[in-house]
């Protein structure tokens, strides 16, 4: 059975409400799946799944959420060569671009982007459900 991981960050709840769709997708394919927040998911733990799916809200200035999610996923690009992963995110007023910058990281990295990457306007409507929930069955 495949083991899949959500590991999100969440100010006011989009991502989140993303990131338990990613999760009933995986689930929905069989997958074995822990949804874990960023301050709870460590390095380490990158060697114990199949596939992580990281979702992380456009910030700063379209960047990642940068007390908690940077460190981590910083730390953890180390051991991301040919991992499968997914990436999802929700953004407020921009085109995108945190998530084009956040792709192009996880390339250089080397590690393997499942599917394409899903992101949506503040609040998920039910197409961006929808989509999370098939980046969350491709990772299964
Ligand atoms: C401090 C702060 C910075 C933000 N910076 C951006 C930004 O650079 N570009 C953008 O499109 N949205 C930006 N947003 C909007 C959030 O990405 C948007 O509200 C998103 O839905 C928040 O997701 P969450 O509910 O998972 O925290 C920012 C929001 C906050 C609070």
């Amino acid at each position: 059975m495949s083991k899949v991981a959500v590991v999100y960050w969440s100010g006011t709840g989009n991502t989140e409400a993303m990131a338990m769709a990613v999760a009933e997708g995986a689930k929905g394919k069989g997958a074995e799946v822990s949804v874990i927040t960023a301050a709870e998911f460590s390095p380490e733990q990158v060697g114990e799944y199949s596939a992580i799916a990281f979702g992380c809200p456009s910030m700063g200035s379209e960047q990642l959420e940068e007390s908690e999610f940077e460190p981590m996923f910083t730390a953890c690009e180390g051991r991301l060569s040919g991992k499968n992963i997914a990436l999802f995110g929700s953004y407020g007023w921009g085109d995108g671009e945190w998530m084009r910058s956040w792709e192009s990281r996880c390339n250089d990295d080397g590690a393997n982007l499942a599917c394409e990457s899903v992101i949506c306007n503040e609040a998920p409507d039910d197409d961006a459900l929808a989509a999370c929930r098939e980046l969350g069955a491709s990772l299964a």
